[in-house]
């Protein structure tokens, strides 16, 4: 019943679906919600690669807030793409990037993550494409993640020449542990599908996008018989102090970011793998 009347804020579609966006236009975040379960899909929808630059995350923290607010039943996060699900931070927004922009861009990644990380309702990745670094860090953000064959995942920061910050660290430690996160994060580490689920990076495979998503819809029907708010505070609690460590510490965090990005040896080390992606292609 609560559920009816806070869905009824948003726009009913044809096909039983309701779409929004936070800023009334469909941009880089689309947002559809299944009337019938209440499940949100979040379609990040940044071509080519999704990269994350700090429109689309402003985008994707307010339709965060606004599900949130409107009680969604539970979120699916994927790409319009089937070749990648987000190629991380863009580049562009770390190299020889102003002051004003770069400090809005790591607090608006900062608030994404939080959100995320702790939304009350379940929360599933569906990776239908690579998901390299800040890409891995919105799937480990969410509770469940389920990944089509054949692509790749994981935190690759040393091989840019760059540190991943704590948070990134500590998602990645909740998932897989601390000795296989060392052996990862220190080696740039990208794990292909089968590799990740071996691991429990993952939790399931699929074949394709279609699969994947389908896979992504099962997991919700294990809190059937749950309470809401049983599996919420659980949650809660079992999430807060990886969310504390951060949010106690976000000026620090933003100031770190900023110093080790400025560094000559790392702007010098951004600018040549900038030229070597656009050397290379992975199929
Ligand atoms: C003490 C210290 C404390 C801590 C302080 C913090 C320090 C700093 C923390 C930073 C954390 C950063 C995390 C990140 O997310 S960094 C970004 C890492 N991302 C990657 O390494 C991915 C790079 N991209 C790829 O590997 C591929 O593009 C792939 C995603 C596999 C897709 O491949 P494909 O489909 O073949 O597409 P293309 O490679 O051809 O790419 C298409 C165009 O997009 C451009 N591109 C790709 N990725 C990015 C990106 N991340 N940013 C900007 N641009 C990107 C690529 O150059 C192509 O451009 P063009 O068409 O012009 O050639």
């Amino acid at each position: 019943m609560f559920l009816r009347s806070a869905l009824s804020l948003w726009p009913l579609a044809r096909n039983g679906t309701r779409s929004y966006s936070s800023t009334g236009v469909t941009k880089l975040v689309a947002v559809t919600v299944d009337d019938q379960t209440g499940i949100a899909t979040v379609n990040l929808q940044r071509p080519p690669v999704n990269s994350l630059n700090l429109e689309l995350l402003t985008e994707l923290s307010s339709s965060l807030t606004d599900l949130e607010k409107n009680k969604s039943r539970g979120i699916i996060l994927k790409s319009y793409s089937d070749a990648v699900f987000s190629a991380g931070i863009d580049i562009l927004e770390m190299y020889k990037c102003e002051e004003e922009r770069v400090t809005l861009f790591w607090s608006a990644l900062q608030e994404v993550w939080i959100k995320l990380y702790g939304h009350f309702a379940p929360t599933v990745a569906c990776i239908n494409g690579h998901a390299p670094a800040g890409g891995c860090l919105l799937a480990l953000s969410c509770e469940y993640r389920v990944m089509v064959k054949e692509k790749t995942i994981g935190l690759n920061e040393t091989k840019l020449g760059i540190v991943a910050p704590q948070w990134f660290i500590a998602s990645l430690v909740n998932i897989i542990g601390q000795r296989q996160s060392e052996v990862a994060l220190t080696t740039g580490k990208m794990f292909t599908t089968e590799e990740a689920l071996r691991i429990g990076l993952v939790d399931e495979m699929a074949e394709n996008t279609e699969d994947a998503f389908s896979k992504s819809l099962e997991f919700f029907k294990k809190f059937k018989n749950i309470s809401p708010f049983a599996r919420a505070q659980t949650k809660a609690f079992i999430r807060e102090s990886t969310i504390q460590a951060l949010v106690k510490n976000r000026e620090k965090d933003l100031k770190m970011f900023i110093n080790e990005i400025r560094k000559e040896n790392v702007q010098k080390g951004l600018g040549q793998y900038l030229e070597s992606l656009k050397k290379r292609k992975v199929s």
